[in-house]
């Protein structure tokens, strides 16, 4: 039977092919066409775009109501895979009382599109701190969230979690990227109509709405029209998106950072419309610390659990401390662990955090080392960076405790009623071994949130009141 993976290696040949090739092509120096310093910056740029994307897009195929294939068929490979979305509705009213209207997109008639346009009111821009009606500059008419709703949603698409990857890093601090938990706030800003032969908008860059705005989605909803590529510029770079060719075939967008100066050029034909965003960065997820946390420890099942629990007098009658195994991994070992757990916690992990604390026990965050399995446990004092220690240490006649005394402070103990298995190791330490050769060994560490249950005649009242 053919197996495609002990088939011939295709990538290693045409590898070995190229090394081969670029060898003689660096021995015949005569025939290079770029000058050194030339190529040197054409890597360096390419540096720079591989680290800094300022922009991204995609394509969302529209499919028939009647059968589900996608409409455009020919177009399928631009598509993000298994992401197509049925006919975009579009309702709006503009006056109190009135009854709304509904447009299927791509547009099911051509006098639906009409009347939202005249619905539609001319779109201003700002200049410095006017806002100002000039054709010449932006040639478009608008309608304000409060008037319409639309049945697509950029959340629906994965359009929103993509952009975070790709945009997202850059904005966050190296402290904050160490856990990722930050999240994009999508909020839709206006509804846009572009219309040939002469609908456009300048060179501009889109007004901030607040401090945490980080930049615009574009979406493009299906609807025929010709010309109107949109242009992002960052620096001396372009990112082009022309959305003409499957312009009633998909959903087209692009998200770009705030600071990016960017045009549609002149629609030639038909009519260019478009839902634009803000994107916000949200801050730090915090149930437990922070005071306007959206989630109460009381309404997760846990909770009634729990607190059954420690009202029972057999459990823990004289005190313990229960240890759960976190089952995300975080980077716990590095070196900002401390500042980003446990306010990074996520899914169960977070459950059983701020439900023991909100019970009323002291709960924390700790790293367990894998090195002695058996039912003694090295459990860090604190969350440690990763370390390389020098100490040299020979597991056969000394325990890891000489090793940890310093740098990596840790309690040995049997006596912890652990409720979970470990899941996600961390490198937590490096240090030379003793033997014939020199040789480093490693140790790896686990994060775990520990609770301290109080005895039981100190238990009652403890939990939080609400
Ligand atoms: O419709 C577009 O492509 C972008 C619109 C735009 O730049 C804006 O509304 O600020
Ligand atoms: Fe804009």
């Amino acid at each position: 039977m053919g197996n495609k993976k002990t088939g011939p290696d295709v990538f290693g040949k045409a590898l070995e092919d190229t090394l081969a090739g670029s060898k003689s092509e660096r021995r015949s120096s005569s025939t290079r066409s770029l000058s050194q310093t030339a190529l040197l910056e054409a890597y360096n740029e390419l540096e720079k775009r591989i680290k800094r994307p300022f922009a991204c897009g995609g394509t969302i195929n529209i499919t028939d109501n009647q059968d589900s294939r996608p409409k455009a068929k020919k177009q399928k490979r631009n598509a993000i895979p298994g992401k197509t979305s049925p006919p975009v509705r579009l309702f709006w009213a503009t006056e109190t009382g009135a009854t709304a209207h509904k447009l299927v997109l791509p547009a099911d008639s051509t006098s639906v599109l009409q009347k939202l346009i005249k619905d539609c009111v001319p779109a201003t821009f700002g200049r410095g701190k006017k806002d100002v009606l000039d054709p010449e500059y932006r040639r478009a008419v608008k309608m304000d969230p409060n008037n319409f709703a639309t049945s697509f949603h950029p959340a629906n698409f994965g359009i929103v979690e993509n952009v975070e990857r790709i945009l997202l890093p850059r904005i966050n601090t190296e402290k904050q990227n160490s856990l990722g938990f930050r999240k994009l706030r999508v909020e839709l800003y206006s509804l846009n109509v572009y219309s040939g032969p002469s609908g456009l908008f300048r060179k501009h860059v889109d007004t901030p709405r607040s401090k945490s705005q980080i930049g615009s989605l574009v979406v493009c909803l299906p609807s025929k029209f010709k010309g109107g590529r949109l242009t992002v510029q960052h620096a001396r770079q372009h990112s082009k998106f022309d959305w003409s060719t499957l312009s009633d075939a998909a959903i087209q967008w692009a998200a770009f950072y705030s600071d990016c100066k960017h045009e549609i050029e002149t629609v030639t034909e038909g009519e260019r419309l478009t839902l634009t965003y803000n994107l916000y960065v949200t801050e730090p997820l915090g149930v437990f610390s922070a005071p306007n946390n959206i989630i109460q420890p009381k309404s997760l099942p846990l909770y009634g659990f729990l607190e059954g629990l420690i009202a029972e007098p057999a459990f823990m009658r004289l005190g313990g401390v229960l240890g759960v195994y976190c089952s995300h991994a975080y980077p716990h070992s590095s070196e900002h662990a401390s500042d980003m757990l446990p306010i990074g916690l996520k899914g169960a992990d977070l459950v059983v955090y701020s439900v023991l604390e909100s019970l009323g026990m002291k709960v924390k965050v700790l790293p367990v080392l894998n090195k002695n399995q058996g039912p003694v446990k090295t459990v860090g004092k604190k969350l440690w960076g990763c370390s390389m220690n020098h100490q040299e240490v020979d597991w056969g006649y000394y325990t890891i405790d000489k090793l940890l005394d310093g740098a990596w402070d840790a309690y040995r103990t049997k006596d912890i009623t652990w409720i979970s298995n470990p899941k996600h190791l961390e490198l937590a330490l490096a240090y030379p071994t003793y033997g014939n050769e020199p040789s480093l060994d490693t140790a790896y560490s686990y994060a775990a949130i520990l609770a301290i249950i109080p005895p039981f005649d100190q238990r009652s009242g403890s939990a939080e009141s609400s």
